[in-house]
């Protein structure tokens, strides 16, 4: 894995190789950084309804000035977390076939990580898979998505129950699309950031503890040299953390830090949170698990949560954070995960270990930290919540 000035290489030990570029003005007419990573193919373009109002004709101006007519059309799909579904991804691979997509041709998606994951899913079946390329959006988009290989649709009342391994042909995030992203979705992106700091990198936490309005336009504003830090620092992070086990041949990973509880937390939940808030929950939860089983000292246990909840973030969610539904997390992660629970679990701000057994989570410790979870969020909620 390398990095130079407009982004970061990876080549896997199994020799899959991809980039994941910082392309800022990527839409402008002059850019040639996406009409490059088009080569001449043909394409058909995706995004949501706002991204659409947004950036659409932005890329319909983009696509007529450098392709040839004729061989482009750009498409609108349904999004939220309900619509990332394989009957999304059919009707992404019908809009192709009535495009004329050959083999040749490239899907490009133009959104955050619903859009990129339905159409890169799409795209890895359709014709037994074609290319395609991501322009991120969103920061889980930029920071997350947009620098894996992963690509799905929920299913059978599962998180991303279809999908497949699937490297984008270009991954491209221009930071100018943070300036329209709703609070709400920049502290998302915020949660898988501190997931990288928890786990990583402590440097990075620091920096989150000092600038926990980062990326925000409504909040304290933050220099933008740390905020470009902030983001090449966890793309970097990610991709590092990726690169010896691209396919997730090893099931013990430390950026599922954040996701045994949350794919429960969200669908039990019928998607009233979100994936990045879900994922803040699972951390908060994890880190108080940690404590009971004293693998973290009190002290910090309370920078990781606060720091959740200084951004912004739920670190709490009474409907969901039952000992039930949490226990039903702890067995369908486990099950997932060939039958070994490899809970992530934090040992201080930026590291972390597992937590390999089911039997090594009792109920009643679960129980106990559900509890503390729930005072805790209470205190947050009469004082220091932003
Ligand atoms: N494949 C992976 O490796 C991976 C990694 C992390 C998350 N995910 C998945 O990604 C999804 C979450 O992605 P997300 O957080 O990007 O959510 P999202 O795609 O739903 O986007 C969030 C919202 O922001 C809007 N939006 C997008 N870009 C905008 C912009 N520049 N300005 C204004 N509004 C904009 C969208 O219309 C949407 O309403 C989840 O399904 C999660 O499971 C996948
Ligand atoms: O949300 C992310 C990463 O932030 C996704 O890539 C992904 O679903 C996570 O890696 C999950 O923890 C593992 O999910 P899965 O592959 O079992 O669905
Ligand atoms: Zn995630």
């Amino acid at each position: 894995m390398w990095e130079d000035a407009d982004g970061f290489s990876l080549l896997a030990p199994d020799g899959t190789g991809y980039r994941s570029d910082l392309v800022p003005g990527v839409l402008s007419p002059g850019n040639p950084a996406l009409a490059r990573a088009v080569g001449g193919r043909r394409v058909v373009a995706f995004t949501g309804p706002t991204v659409d109002r947004l950036y659409g004709q932005a890329l319909r101006d983009y696509l007529e000035a450098n392709l040839t007519p004729g061989t482009w059309t750009l498409h609108t799909i349904p999004t939220g977390e309900k619509n990332k579904t394989l009957a999304t991804a059919e009707r992404v691979c019908s809009l192709a076939k009535a495009a004329g997509l050959d083999r040749h041709g490239v899907m490009l998606a133009l959104g955050g990580g619903i859009v990129s994951d339905v159409v890169g899913f799409a795209a890895s079946m359709y014709s037994r898979g074609i290319r395609y390329i991501r322009i991120n959006t969103t920061l889980v988009g930029q920071v997350d998505v947009g620098v894996g290989v992963k690509t799905g649709v929920n299913a059978l009342h599962t998180k991303n129950m279809f999908g497949a391994y699937h490297p984008a042909h270009a991954s491209l995030s221009d930071p100018s699309f943070l300036s329209t992203l709703p609070p709400r979705e920049i502290r998302c992106g915020l949660a898988e950031i501190v997931k990288m700091a928890v786990i990583l990198d402590e440097e990075l936490f620091r920096t989150l503890e000092r600038y926990p309005d980062a990326f925000r336009r409504d909040g304290t504003p933050t220099p933008p040299e740390i905020e470009t830090y902030v983001l090449r620092t966890s793309m970097r992070l990610m991709m590092e953390e990726l690169c010896p086990n691209l396919r997730e041949h090893q099931l013990a990973r430390l950026v599922d830090f954040g996701h045994t509880f949350s794919p429960v937390i969200e669908t039990a939940g019928d998607h009233r949170l979100e994936h990045g808030e879900a994922v803040a929950v699972d951390m908060a939860l994890s880190a108080c698990l940690a404590l009971r089983l004293g693998l973290v000292d009190e002290r910090e246990c309370d920078r990781i949560v606060g720091l959740l909840a200084r951004i912004g973030l739920p670190v709490f969610d009474a409907e969901t954070c039952t000992p039930e539904l949490m226990t039903r997390a702890l067995e369908e992660s486990w099950e997932r995960r060939g039958r070994r629970l490899h809970l992530v679990v934090p040992i201080a701000a930026g590291k972390a270990t597992f937590v390999d057994d089911l039997a090594d989570v009792p109920r009643d410790v679960l129980r106990r930290a559900l509890d503390e979870l729930a005072l805790r969020t209470d205190g947050i909620a009469e004082g220091t919540r932003p």
